[in-house]
């Protein structure tokens, strides 16, 4: 059941988070399975003569948004809607927000934001808009604030807030992350570290098509001094970084930047009938001999990995290997769009080693091959054979896996 969680995160400023923890959501953006759910997390501030939202929810749980935020406050005293990022994941609920606030809030973004948002729900909810540029500050309620815009961070019209005085960062989807974590901040460490490779998910599979913004973005706002005297990070999704901030913005700058786990090497293959299998078998054994951790998403009949759990391996891993059969003189089709969204989400500077398997006409390693050599990522082997594979194509095989190991030493 969708749940809805209120939390004072500070007496001075007054602030809540109203986090929305859906469980119910199975494939975000209608693409990327995640069973361990979502939050969307806003944020409310009492100041002296002003109160301000930070961001809503998606549409489907306004009634429920609005239920916790009357909690807090008449939404006729909302002076000010500031919308980070029209994704209507964090937008849906505007509408609602607004009718129940008699239209008296100044609602705050980019002026590519007001665009999206009068496309999305219509020339009402853009009446009082107000347009901020790039550094451009407000005083509101007595405080200072500062919006900053963070393209492709990770649509075009993104932007956070920082609150001067406080040293608050209200990041929306940077510094967020998939599921719904048990505490609201970063206080269990044991709830930060499983927490931790969902972020990485949801970094790949949202973000990553334009990874190069992250750290880009991540540089600038160190560059303005505002991210090392943090005193908060608040993300759109998952936790609130009351306790340790920093920590998040370095995360994601280790994922932008693909920053390896010493001895990950991420296996991923097909195999209809066992072939492809029987010459994993050897490249992970030869793994193993040579202290590799090999972790593997295998397609088969019977499994069939989420590509979202798979893109989330991709920054972490030392090396790739991709097997896959010839299927109807194409690459596997489960290989063919995993391998799609790594080109496009998780393109690195990487190691990869190919191993095909067919029956008349070795077409799957050549494909992939054409394809990783115009990535970024490097290509060290292609070894493609017949059916089952020979004792000389188990030795090529194990020669293969050597050369990819030194590749990453
Ligand atoms: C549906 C299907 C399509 C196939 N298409 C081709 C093909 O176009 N060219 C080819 O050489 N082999 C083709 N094969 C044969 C497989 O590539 C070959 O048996 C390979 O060893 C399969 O490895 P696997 O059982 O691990 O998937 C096809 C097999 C199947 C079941």
């Amino acid at each position: 059941m969708v749940n809805a969680r209120v939390e004072r995160l500070c007496t001075d400023p007054e602030l809540y988070i109203i986090r929305i923890d859906d469980d119910e959501i199975k494939y975000f953006e209608a693409a990327w399975y995640i069973p361990e759910g979502i939050t969307y997390n806003a944020y409310l501030m009492k100041l002296k003569d002003a109160v301000v939202l930070f961001d809503t929810t998606k549409a489907d749980y306004a009634n429920l948004f609005l239920e916790k935020l009357r909690e807090l406050v008449n939404p006729e005293e909302i002076t000010h809607i500031i919308v980070h990022h029209t994704e209507p994941d964090h937008s849906g609920a505007l509408p609602k927000v607004l009718e129940a606030n008699n239209y008296k809030a100044q609602v705050i973004g980019t002026a590519f934001a007001r665009n999206l948002l009068e496309g999305f729900y219509g020339k009402d909810v853009v009446k009082n808009f107000k347009v901020v540029k790039d550094g451009e500050e407000m005083s509101i309620g007595g405080k200072t604030f500062r919006f900053i815009t963070v393209p492709w961070l990770h649509w075009p019209d993104t932007m956070i807030t920082y609150v001067v005085e406080d040293r608050l960062i209200f990041s929306c989807d940077a510094g967020g992350g998939y599921s719904i974590p048990e505490t609201i901040d970063d206080s269990d460490e044991e709830v930060v570290q499983r927490y931790l490779p969902h972020v990485a998910k949801y970094i790949v599979t949202v973000i990553g098509h334009y990874h190069k913004y992250i750290v880009q973005n991540i540089k600038k706002l160190k560059n303005l001094g505002i991210v090392d005297n943090a005193r908060m990070i608040l993300p759109g999704h998952g936790i609130a970084w009351c306790h340790n901030p920093r920590r998040i913005f370095e995360f994601y700058e280790r994922v932008g930047a693909g920053v390896p786990e010493k001895d990950k090497v991420l296996v991923i293959y097909d195999s209809m009938y066992g072939f492809v299998e029987r010459r994993m078998e050897i490249v992970l054994d030869e793994l193993r001999k040579l202290g590799k951790k090999p972790v593997v998403y295998r397609f088969t009949d019977r499994e069939a990995p989420a590509v979202s759990d798979i893109l989330g391996e991709v920054p972490s891993a030392e090396a790739i290997i991709i097997g896959a059969s010839t299927f109807e003189a194409e690459i596997h089709p489960r290989i063919r769009y995993t391998l799609f969204e790594i080109l496009d989400k998780a393109n690195y500077e990487k190691p990869v080693l190919i191993v095909g398997a067919f029956g008349w006409g070795g077409v799957a390693g050549r494909k992939i091959e054409t394809l990783i050599t115009r990535s970024k990522f490097d290509h060290v082997a292609t070894v493609e054979s017949k059916g089952m594979p020979t004792e000389e194509d188990e030795a090529k095989l194990r020669e293969a896996v050597r050369k990819l190991v030194e590749w990453t030493s």
